[in-house]
């Protein structure tokens, strides 16, 4: 079985640079499709197998896709399907979102239940309402979300009962080739939806407001293709910040973006870790003898501390002097990773949606497996300061959202390295059709 092994215990040292946003790159390959002209290129796309299949997802509606060195380019022009294949939607949420682009271009959109992190239910209830509020109709077919809107879409004022991410995306994207109007209201305000609005408005879309609570679309009659560099993952960049800070000896995140970390930035400072940010990234000290000062940390939208970044500080919590809490708010379901910490010594308990973590001198190495994303890179974090070997088992879950981890924590002076199995899906270079 495919493995990462750790040699725990060697801090951490250098330059270490952030990749594309995985959760911008994902959003903004979908929007490709609304460009009936033109080429999009898009740069500085991360080796993901989410990228990958988000690729090979806009590929099979018709598009061509080629990916060379991090640069992406789509001619979506020859688009000829409304259908993506099962097969890949099932394996990442973000596939959703194809679903508004293609609605709004060509009236139709027939597409499954998204999959994703196993990190509690996930419903795109919201996405259909702001569908169904620019006249599209909606239906359960074969287990399908089918929606129509053979006459186009239209403006609407359209209210979200929760910020959600995806379904603002969703929305923004469809009304871009709506007539008229749109006002979306209780936003997502996160970095990812601001670098799909200023792709969008590159695109010939008219999106103002992106990074607020309200944004504003005026509907245009087409949209060309359009090239733009994608923001630094903030995700990414604040798994490496919480490495540097409990085994780091004075670590450099490049590119990362303090504006967009501000959150953990705070919260690091709080737990006795030295900050210092310039405009081409950030740099971590160490707290002394890597155990940070115990905290109490709650997962909400963004600008809030992200849900994408609990797993990773509950583990560098879990050598904290004194007791910390952690509370998800986002999702029901993410804490998944404590009993994989807790095979390493972590002393966590749950508490309905609060993680309480007794901080303990020390993690012992231990064969664990990672349940999704984060847990993964919160596993690696925690083998990076266990005593002895630890095994992480799924990488899987870590290959869809980080790239090239163990060739860049290697690069820091990690002992870390991977064990592959023959049969595991390669990433390519190239991707086309
Ligand atoms: C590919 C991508 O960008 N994924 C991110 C995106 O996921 P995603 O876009 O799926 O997350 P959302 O912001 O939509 O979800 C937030 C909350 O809203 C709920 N909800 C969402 C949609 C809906 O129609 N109905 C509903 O009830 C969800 O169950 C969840 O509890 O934002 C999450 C929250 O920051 C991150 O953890 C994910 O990494
Ligand atoms: C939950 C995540 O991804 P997804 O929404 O694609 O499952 C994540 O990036 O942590």
């Amino acid at each position: 079985m495919a493995k990462i092994i750790i040699e725990g215990g060697r801090r951490l040292e250098g330059k270490v640079r952030v990749s594309g946003a995985k959760n911008a790159v994902l959003p903004i390959l979908s929007a490709s499709i609304l460009a009936s002209s033109g080429v999009s290129v898009i740069e500085d796309v991360p080796s993901l197998l989410d990228v990958q299949n988000m690729m090979d997802t806009v590929a099979a509606l018709g598009a061509t896709v080629q990916e060379r060195n991090g640069t992406v380019r789509i001619n979506a022009s020859t688009i000829h399907s409304t259908e993506p294949p099962y097969d890949l939607v099932r394996r990442m949420r973000a596939s959703f979102t194809v679903a508004g682009p293609l609605l709004a271009r060509f009236g139709e959109a027939k597409i499954a239940s998204p999959g994703g992190c196993n990190i509690g239910p996930r419903p795109v209830d919201l996405h259909i309402k702001g569908f169904e509020a620019m006249g599209a109709k909606a239906q359960i077919v074969d287990g399908c979300v089918h929606l129509t809107a053979p006459h186009g879409l239209h403006g609407a004022r359209i209210y979200l009962d929760i910020p959600s991410v995806g379904a603002t995306q969703n929305i923004m994207m469809a009304a871009c080739l709506a007539k008229g109007h749109t006002i979306i209201e209780n936003a997502a305000k996160e970095p990812e939806n601001v670098d799909l609005a200023n792709y969008l408005n590159a695109m010939g879309a008219h999106v103002r407001g992106a990074g607020t609570d309200t944004i504003r679309i005026d509907g245009v009659k087409s949209m060309q293709g359009a090239t733009h560099t994608v923001i630094p993952d903030r995700i990414e960049a604040g798994t490496y910040l919480l490495a540097g800070a409990v085994m780091g000896n004075g670590v450099y995140v490049e590119n990362a973006v303090s504006e967009h970390v501000m959150s953990l930035i705070a919260k690091l400072e709080e737990a006795g870790a030295r900050i210092e940010d310039d405009v081409a990234g950030i740099r971590v000290w160490p707290v002394e003898r890597g155990r940070l000062k115990a905290l109490d940390v709650k997962t909400h939208y963004y600008p809030a501390y992200p849900t994408d970044l609990q797993a990773q500080i509950v583990a560098s919590l879990s050598t904290a002097i004194g007791t910390s809490t952690v509370t998800e708010t986002v999702f029901e379901n993410r804490f998944l990773h404590v009993a994989e910490l807790q095979r390493m010594g972590a002393e966590v308990k749950i508490e309905g949606r609060t993680a309480i973590i007794e901080g303990v001198e020390k993690l012992s190495g231990a064969s664990v497996t990672a349940t999704d994303l984060r847990a993964g890179a919160a596993l690696v974090i925690a083998g990076l300061m266990a005593d002895g070997l630890t095994e992480v088992h799924g990488l899987h879950h870590i290959d869809r959202g980080y790239d090239n981890l163990v060739f860049k924590l290697q690069s820091l002076g990690a002992r870390i390295r991977r064990v592959d199995d023959d049969d595991r899906p390669q990433l390519r270079v190239v991707a086309s059709v």
